[in-house]
């Protein structure tokens, strides 16, 4: 069935190079001759090494460095790096895909030990290195994670001994700075210590690493007991595991929080890796991880409380996965901010509100808990798309300070560090 190393060298599929006279390999499919064992060409180099192709009628088929890959024509087309095709300096497309014929298929096509050339029918000549292409297709992203994470309970994440970095550190050096953001793309939380405790220091870590996301709280906020925005944050009174903004159509990337004063009691905060909870749904109930992931929810924020008045909708499933390989990238999870269930019909709302318990009582267990006092001069950075937070009721004059920041900055500084985000 496979044309080994050899026949690619000949840059013939081998039961063609054997059959002489079969003309092109813009056979049609049903008239093209499957090899029999005996016409199978064999070559000494090791499997792992080594590239075997097969066109069909509408793909093409490789397998190199132990991933067996289908290629449809247009992508082939489409992705072309020729000159012509696509510029280098800016990394763009310049192909125009609408120009491609829909039906266009390689008028020869030809493989050497690290390259696929391929001619198409006006003459044009593509090249794809095999590692690029092991590397962008879609079998090959299949095999890989988007994100590399370690999903953690609290006991995982105190063994961990996950080190806080030095303010100093994480503001002067890119090795502080690589290591904050290597602990926060693995675990969804991280901490810088020794920071100055204003609103102002705070501002400066946070624009070390993105931009400031502005939301209807402002862009650097202070918070305290005073009710003077129309939500529970904005008291003294416990809050269940959640996670914000849930009522954005994009809930923020990442929360910041610095404590800047506490005196009085209680107002711990509690930290659960939402993603483990999710996990452990997968485990027991694959059937209930898919519901969460595929019914649509509302959120909703409508505040009307002196001058503020607002109405936020976000539209979501709770948990967001990527269809190709079901990674988790996002958990909206906020009971309080949950709008009336007018999406989903009355069966399936049921099973819906069975498959919410189960999650629920995950992130629910204590041994999922972190709980930390948060002081002046630690800064709390957390993936708002991954880590539920809450807090303990409290006494007395508590303040704090933070931000959301925009996710996508984050990771491109962490990508330009080097780090996979
Ligand atoms: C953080 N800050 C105090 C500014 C806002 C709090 C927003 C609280 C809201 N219920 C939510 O979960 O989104
Ligand atoms: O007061 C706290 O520690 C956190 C409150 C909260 O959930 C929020 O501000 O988003
Ligand atoms: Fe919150």
């Amino acid at each position: 069935m496979w044309c080994r190393r050899l026949a690619c060298l000949l840059g013939l599929p081998c039961w063609q190079s054997r059959r002489a006279g079969h003309g092109s390999l813009g056979l049609p499919h049903s008239t093209r001759i499957v090899p029999t064992a005996a016409a199978r060409c064999h070559h000494t180099a090791p499997e792992s090494l080594s590239c075997a192709w097969q066109l069909h009628g509408d793909h093409l088929e490789l397998r190199y460095a132990n991933t067996l890959m289908r290629f449809d024509f247009v992508w082939l087309r489409d992705h072309c790096r020729s000159a012509s095709c696509y510029n280098a300096k800016t990394n763009q497309r310049s192909l125009d895909t609408a120009s491609v014929d829909l039906g266009i298929k390689p008028k020869a096509v030809r493989v050497d030990e690290t390259t696929l050339f391929l001619t198409w029918p006006d003459g044009h000549v593509t090249r794809y290195g095999l590692e690029w292409l092991v590397k962008n297709s879609y079998e090959g992203q299949k095999q890989r994670v988007m994100h590399p994470r370690i999903l953690w309970n609290a006991e995982i994440y105190r063994q961990a001994q996950v080190p806080s970095v030095d303010c100093r550190s994480f503001l002067e050096t890119d090795e502080g700075l690589k290591e904050f953001l290597q602990n926060f793309l693995l675990y969804g939380i991280a901490f810088v210590e020794n920071v100055t405790p204003t609103k102002e220091d705070t501002q400066i870590l946070a624009e070390r690493i993105s931009l400031i996301r502005e939301t209807i709280y402002g862009r650097m906020w202070y918070f305290t007991s005073d009710f003077s925005r129309g939500d529970t944050a904005y008291t003294k009174l416990a809050l269940d595991r959640h996670t914000d903004t849930t009522y954005f159509q994009e809930p923020c990337g990442i929360q910041v929080f610095h404590c800047l004063k506490h005196e009085g009691t209680g107002g711990r905060t509690l930290l659960v890796d939402g993603f483990y909870a999710a996990e452990q749904v997968l485990r027991q109930a694959p059937d209930q991880f898919e519901l969460l992931s595929k019914v649509p929810l509302k959120h909703e924020y409508v505040e009307n409380v002196g001058d503020c008045h607002n109405h936020m909708i976000g539209v979501g499933p709770v948990l967001n996965v990527y269809p190709w390989n079901n990674e988790l990238y996002l958990i909206r999870y906020n009971n309080y901010d949950r709008a009336v269930i007018n999406t989903v019909p009355y069966d399936v709302v049921h099973r819906w509100y069975t498959a919410h318990r189960t999650l629920t009582a995950e992130l629910r267990r204590p041994e999922n808990e972190l709980w930390v006092k948060l002081k002046p001069g630690k800064a709390l950075f957390i993936d708002n798309w991954r880590v539920l937070h809450g807090r303990e009721a409290f006494t007395g004059y508590r303040q704090l300070c933070g931000c959301y920041l925009t996710r996508d900055d984050v990771l491109n500084t962490a990508r330009l560090l080097g780090l996979q985000a």
